[in-house]
């Protein structure tokens, strides 16, 4: 059974930096989505390519069947793991019932870390991020923001209902954000 915590917040919110701080401190294993798809669109021979890089160009959601095989794969060769972050999914109603559907058994939410962070930091984080990515611009955040409002909040509402969520603030510096980080898994870790 795999230890899971799902990093969800807007695009910008910085999920991939405290990921990777997790990763590097707390025994974690860091799996960004939006990485896996990304190296799936370059795959040689891969049947998604063109049909991954229009969703990441139009800021809309990749579906399930494609995106929830990448992480369990990446899951199941990583050995053993304390748990995994799950950065950035799910992003969509698809994604959670995909996710219910296919990992049911195999995989137990602890907790989902939400990066709450005004969206216009978050934008300028983006624009100013330098990663050459095809969907740090104007036009795609706009719809990225869009699809964050629309359809990824309801489903960090949902987690919350269950009262599995845990908000960090995160316009604050990475240090400070991070203390509070480690806190949280601290505090999951007495339970
Ligand atoms: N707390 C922060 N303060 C300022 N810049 C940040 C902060 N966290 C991340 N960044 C920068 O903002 C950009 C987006 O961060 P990233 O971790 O990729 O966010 P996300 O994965 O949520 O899109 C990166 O260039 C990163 O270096
Ligand atoms: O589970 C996922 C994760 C990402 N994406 C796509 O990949 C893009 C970039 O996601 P990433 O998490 O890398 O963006 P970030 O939030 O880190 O800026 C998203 O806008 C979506 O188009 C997706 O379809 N499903
Ligand atoms: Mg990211």
């Amino acid at each position: 059974m795999h230890n899971v915590v799902f990093v969800l917040g807007p695009p910008g919110s910085g999920k991939g930096t405290i990921c990777a701080k997790i990763q590097e401190n707390l025994g974690y294993v860091h799996l960004s989505a939006g990485d896996l798809l990304r190296a799936e669109r370059q795959r040689e021979g891969s049947e998604f390519g063109a049909l991954i890089e229009q969703h990441i160009r139009n800021g809309s959601i990749v579906p399930v069947e494609i995106t929830c095989a990448l992480l369990e794969n990446a899951m199941n060769n990583s050995g053993d793991a304390k748990g995994f972050l799950v950065d950035g999914f799910p992003r969509n109603e698809d994604n959670l019932q995909g996710w219910n559907k296919q990992m049911t058994g195999k995989a137990l939410i602890q907790f989902v870390l939400f990066l709450s962070c005004p969206v216009p930091i978050c934008i300028q984080r983006c624009l100013n991020r330098g990663q050459g990515r095809t969907d740090d611009n104007e036009e795609s955040l706009k719809k990225r923001v869009e699809t964050y409002n629309h359809q990824t909040f309801p489903i960090i509402e949902h987690f919350e209902k269950n009262g599995l969520v845990r908000e960090v603030k995160s316009e604050r510096s990475v240090e400070e954000i991070y203390a509070d980080v480690v806190e949280v898994f601290n505090q999951t870790a007495k339970v």
